[in-house]
């Protein structure tokens, strides 16, 4: 049996709280400190399938004019948000607006908002290239109209949470006993989906099947979350049910795996039932990135994480088909 195969099998998913990995370590020229990084991250990755890293490098200036520009866009009127309406596009892309999308099936809609896009140069190109390999998610990105500064400041916080997640990409290789460069070739032109969310508070009686985002978990390989400091809404469902509550820790980030990986693992590495729910009293804000393969990569289970006691799990798909599928369903298209 597999080292991965057996630490599944010892796995306490009954977590009350989400580590905290300190990535300095991230580019060392020292082998055996990427090693102990990557052992940390393998045993959350398996345990509890969030963790937050702290000293991820990413500036805090990114991250407030992010803000500032997502507090723009949403206060614009609503029929200003709809010119972009995501359910305009083929590739959802643009605006979501408040229970228009639906996380958990059970629910009626999502008590958020919210503005998606995808990977582009910052110098738009002269001819409006296609990127090859995006099969059924091929499309462009779709922006406001004017709202100056708004597209600049949103991409700045991509490039460099964009740059981070490529950085994470050979640590879970490592925690896979992988090559570190085992994601290189199927992560060339890598999904790189960015929500920008808004969530208005919900006080009073709550009515549980409309909540900020209903209970799910997320579709691509992993997901870095910036949550708007000092407000707690997200929650991670442990395995006895018990809902933990994942606040936002001053200079973290939050890291959580999501189905394309547990796909690729066979569930050796969870993706993990989430939800938010803001009941604070003001807005919230919190930006997710979605970091995918390229979308015409199968998502066949790795090796080392399937056993005859571990049969593989899973209908191999392509990466796209499996996104495409999952927003169908929660954009009711
Ligand atoms: O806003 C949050 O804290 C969570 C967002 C989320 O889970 C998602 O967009 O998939
Ligand atoms: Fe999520």
């Amino acid at each position: 049996m597999s080292l991965l195969v057996e630490a599944a099998g010892n796995a306490d998913t009954n977590f009350s709280h989400i580590p905290i990995i300190d990535l300095s370590d991230i580019s060392s020229s020292d082998a055996s400190r990427r090693r102990a990084l990557a052992d940390a991250i393998r045993d959350a990755c398996i345990n509890v399938g969030f963790l937050y890293i702290k000293n991820h490098g990413i500036p805090e200036s990114l991250l407030e004019d992010a803000l500032n520009a997502s507090k723009d866009f949403f206060s614009q009127p609503v029929e200003k948000k709809m010119e972009i309406d995501i359910r305009n596009t083929p590739n959802f892309k643009g605006y979501t607006a408040l229970l228009s999308s639906n996380n958990d099936p059970e629910n009626a809609g999502d008590m958020h908002e919210g503005f998606e896009f995808g990977w582009e140069e910052l110098e738009a190109k002269a001819s409006d290239e296609k990127r090859a390999n995006d099969g059924a998610m091929a499309g462009a990105n779709v922006w406001p109209k004017d709202l100056p500064g708004f597209r600049e400041n949103v991409l700045g916080y991509y490039y460099a949470a964009v740059n981070l997640g490529k950085n994470l990409f050979p640590l879970f290789a490592l925690a896979l006993d992988l090559p570190e460069d085992f994601f290189d070739d199927k992560t060339k032109n890598s999904a790189d989906i960015m929500r920008v969310l808004h969530y208005p508070p919900q006080t009073g009686p709550v009515d549980n099947r409309v909540i900020g985002i209903g209970a799910h978990t997320d579709f691509e390989c992993f997901t870095i979350l910036w949550q708007e400091p000092g407000i707690q809404a997200l929650q991670v469902l442990n395995t006895q049910k018990q809902w933990i509550d994942a606040p936002p820790i001053p200079g973290t980030l939050v890291v959580n795996i999501g189905d394309q990986l547990a796909r690729w693992t066979n569930d050796v590495f969870k993706s993990t039932v989430h939800r938010a729910v803001n009941r604070t009293g003001v807005r919230r804000y919190s930006i997710p990135l979605f970091f995918g393969t390229d979308y015409d990569v199968r998502l066949e289970p790795i090796l080392s994480c399937v056993s005859p006691e571990r049969p593989p799990k899973y209908e191999v798909v392509t990466a796209g088909d499996y996104v495409k599928e999952r927003l169908k369903a929660t954009y009711g298209h």
